[in-house]
């Protein structure tokens, strides 16, 4: 099992450096992939409202019978934006996952066009302040999102989770993050597959290190600063995607890497992107 590495995030919390994402793992069959990931030395579990999965990662936790030792994710989408709207949804998170706590609490996606997620945040920072809530943090935020539920607020979002991967490195808004102490977390790490690994750059720099071409990439996300989240239903590949720790990629590899930038992939801009 491999042992991954942590960072302290700006409350104070000890934080993978990689995680395990658990959208499309539902049912039975999604619980046995949490479980492996577990096992196989995944502490950070990514879920959601809108995942309809949050029973299964709940079921996952305590089969593992190391529920101390995990961070467990869930998000609150769009539909339960607002004060009261937020810490219902958080006892329904927490009735579904069958948890005394939410480690990570995080805003699925800003949508600002209804403009409450300052309301949302505010009860985010209530719930952790009773205990229900371990760590707050937002999703799909754009610099000025976070500035605006710092002023408003008081406090920093711990962690902002964005699409990332070579495709899209993120560079303006991860300095932004690294001047406000915020953890950067990458979803679609791998974007989702796509032609992503079959890169010729990639698996160049993969080969120099007797690597994967998804190591490298999961080596890259960690040494640019952030988290990536890579979601896998396969044992062996969970093992392969946890093991990033043995190698270190060169500035050039790193540059190299990110010069396969285009942009984003999916709809998601979070200016625009609404998502109930
Ligand atoms: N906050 C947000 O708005 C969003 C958050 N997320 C989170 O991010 C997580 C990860 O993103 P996701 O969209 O799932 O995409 P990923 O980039 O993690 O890619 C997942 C795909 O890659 C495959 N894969 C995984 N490991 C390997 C490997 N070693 N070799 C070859 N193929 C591999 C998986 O297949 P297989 O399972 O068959 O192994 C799956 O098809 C999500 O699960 C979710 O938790 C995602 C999107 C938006
Ligand atoms: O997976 C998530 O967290 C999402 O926010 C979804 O929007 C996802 O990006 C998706 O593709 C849904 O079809």
């Amino acid at each position: 099992m491999v042992t991954i590495p942590t960072v302290t995030l700006n409350d104070g919390i000890a934080f993978p450096q990689l995680g395990f994402g658990t959208y499309t793992l539902t049912g039975a069959e999604g619980t046995d992939a949490i479980v492996e990931a577990i096992g196989n030395g995944y502490r950070l579990l990514d879920s959601a409202v809108n995942y309809e999965n949050e029973r299964e990662v709940g079921e996952a936790v305590r089969r593992s019978g190391i529920r101390d030792e995990l961070l467990v994710t869930t998000k609150v989408p769009g539909r339960d934006h607002g004060y009261d709207e937020t810490r219902r949804s958080a006892r329904g998170s927490l009735e579904r996952l069958g948890l005394e706590r939410i480690d990570l609490y995080l805003i699925h996606w800003p949508n600002p066009r209804v403009d409450r997620y300052v309301e949302t945040f505010q009860a985010m920072i209530d719930l952790q302040k009773e205990g229900l809530v371990r760590t707050v943090g937002v999703s799909n935020f754009t610099a000025a999102m976070l500035t605006r539920v710092i002023e408003e607020t008081g406090v920093t979002p711990a962690v902002n989770q964005i699409e990332m991967h070579p495709y899209f490195p993120q560079d303006e808004l991860r300095a932004v993050h690294s001047s406000l102490g915020i953890r950067t977390e990458s979803w679609s790490p791998l974007a989702r597959r796509s032609e992503l690994l079959g890169e010729q750059v990639i698996g160049d720099i993969a080969a120099a290190h007797a690597v994967t071409p998804t190591q490298a990439v999961l080596r890259w996300h960690t040494q640019l600063g952030s988290t990536p989240i890579p979601k896998s239903a396969t044992p062996a590949r969970q093992i392969e995607n946890a093991d990033v720790f043995g190698f270190d990629l060169t500035g050039d590899e790193l540059a190299a890497i990110s010069g396969l930038e285009r942009g984003r992939l999916w709809d998601g801009d979070p200016d625009t992107h609404e998502e109930m």
